[in-house]
């Protein structure tokens, strides 16, 4: 753990926070070696790294209706009821968050300019589920998908050794409207999806999180497919003045760091004696913590960072890109207004990422190792694209003609010009 002034970090230690590599260019020959081989022997390649890395020897991928209604038998009675509350609010969420299909303006007189927003015809959604299950995010990548009114949504998550899917994230990816389910993780997942194989008709994009073999693949498969954007191991930053909890600060922490070994959590202090008191509260937290042995390692390479004064943190902030943003401050709604590099932001001190991870209604699949600097979370447009409209009078057109054939005319391209002014021209 880096534990240190801002202003103080060695140039290597700043790259290595800010460029965060999490071991994807180490997997990239084994996970292309996945995708040559799924694109070259499909299923057969589906089954045997199957076995390889689930353990578990199936003969048929596709999760059938008999499993899915067993699931929900499976599941207690709680549990179904809580993943129906996540669902509401983040059917809710992103309900508010979807776009007016079609409008039409006028831009000026006779010249209406528009855009009809239309779903992908498919998508499949990577659902993880290797050290630990994940139907919250069955929920969260599906969810958005139906809000869009995409026909085809297909889920891919990684089986047990048995052979069935988690019975939660099996409800889960039901009860959020998913058309076919398949067991199968990993790249092999990814590869399956992107290029279609006997079992699995290929989709046009491909979202949802996973780890360093299922973004590496993803980000190795685009050009075959779309994808969302790179969502490897989960990492949190908190912001936060002597107003916060030690303890919670902590507690954040390792909550972030019980994702993967690989997941990283950094905490910018304002102030000397709360940096020192949350370094404590780890050393107490983190031993205790259920999944200790990962926690431990993605502390190793987490920081606690002293910032100097607030213009500080806010230059390291919006230059680290946190996937998850806690801003525990008096004025929380004021630090926002300099953020600009986030994947989700949570303000005040009753605001736990956990909240966003399950129940408050947003999207927890979110961009990491700094591509919030590029690219939004998770959301209902990533599932649909825009088309452009135009309807214009003759008057309108009137009004367009001398812009249009000025710069047809010097572009060479007179066909152009000419297809505006026979429309103008009186007929014989
Ligand atoms: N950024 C986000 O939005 C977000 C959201 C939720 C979860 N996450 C992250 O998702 C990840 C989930 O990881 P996970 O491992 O639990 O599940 P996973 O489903 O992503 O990965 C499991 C799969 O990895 C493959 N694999 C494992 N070892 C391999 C090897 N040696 N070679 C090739 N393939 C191998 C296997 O096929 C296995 O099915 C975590 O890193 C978590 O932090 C991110
Ligand atoms: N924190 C994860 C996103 O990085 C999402 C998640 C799912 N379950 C629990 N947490
Ligand atoms: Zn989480």
């Amino acid at each position: 753990m880096i534990t240190k002034r801002l202003s103080e970090l060695e140039d290597e230690d700043l790259r290595s926070l800010l460029s965060r590599d999490v071991g994807i260019q180490d997997v990239l020959p084994a996970v292309n070696e996945i995708i040559m081989e799924v694109g070259s022997k499909g299923d057969e390649a589906l089954f045997k790294y199957t076995e390889k890395f689930e353990g578990a020897h199936l003969d048929d991928l596709r999760v059938t209706q008999e499993e899915i209604d067993l699931s929900y038998d499976l599941v207690d009675d709680r549990l179904l009821e809580a993943l129906s509350s996540a669902a509401d609010h983040i059917f809710y969420f992103h309900n508010e968050q979807k776009e007016h299909d079609l409008w039409m303006s006028e831009a000026s007189p006779g010249v209406l300019v528009g855009q009809k927003v239309v779903p992908l015809d498919s998508v499949g959604a990577y659902v993880p589920g290797g050290r630990a299950a994940y139907p919250s995010s069955a929920l969260m990548t599906v969810i958005p998908a139906k809000v869009a009114d995409v026909p085809r949504i297909v889920v891919c998550t990684p089986p047990q050794k048995d052979g069935s899917i988690n019975p939660l994230t099996l409800a889960a990816a039901d009860m959020a409207g998913a058309d076919e389910i398949y067991k199968l993780g990993g790249a092999q997942a990814i590869a399956a999806m992107a290029l279609g194989t006997d079992s699995i008709e290929r989709v046009d994009k491909i979202v949802g999180p996973g780890n360093v073999y299922v973004t590496a693949a993803k980000m190795l498969t685009r050009g075959s497919v779309e994808i969302d954007f790179p969502a490897g191991p989960s990492e949190v930053l908190i912001l936060a003045d002597r107003t916060a909890d030690p303890g919670v600060i902590a507690a954040d922490m390792i909550a972030q760091g019980e994702h993967d070994p690989k997941s990283i959590s950094v905490f910018v202090s304002l102030d000397d004696l709360l940096a020192s008191a949350v370094a404590e509260e780890l050393n107490i937290q983190a031993p205790g913590a259920a999944r200790s042995d990962i926690v431990s390692e993605s502390l190793e390479h987490s920081a606690i960072l002293l910032a100097d004064d607030m213009d500080e943190a806010l230059d390291f902030v919006n230059a680290f890109a946190p996937e998850h943003l806690e801003i525990i401050t008096r004025e929380p709604m004021n630090v926002l207004r300099s953020i600009r590099n986030a994947g989700s932001v949570f303000l005040g001190k009753f605001t736990p990422v956990a909240a966003g991870d399950y129940a408050s209604g947003t999207n927890h699949v979110l961009p990491t190792s700094g591509y919030a600097r590029i690219f939004s979370g998770l959301n209902v447009d990533h599932f649909t694209k825009k088309m452009t409209l135009q309807m214009i009078t003759d008057e309108g057109l009137l009004g367009l003609e001398e812009t249009i054939t000025t710069l047809a005319e010097a572009e060479g391209l007179l066909a152009h010009a000419e297809s505006v002014r026979r429309r103008l021209e009186p007929r014989e």
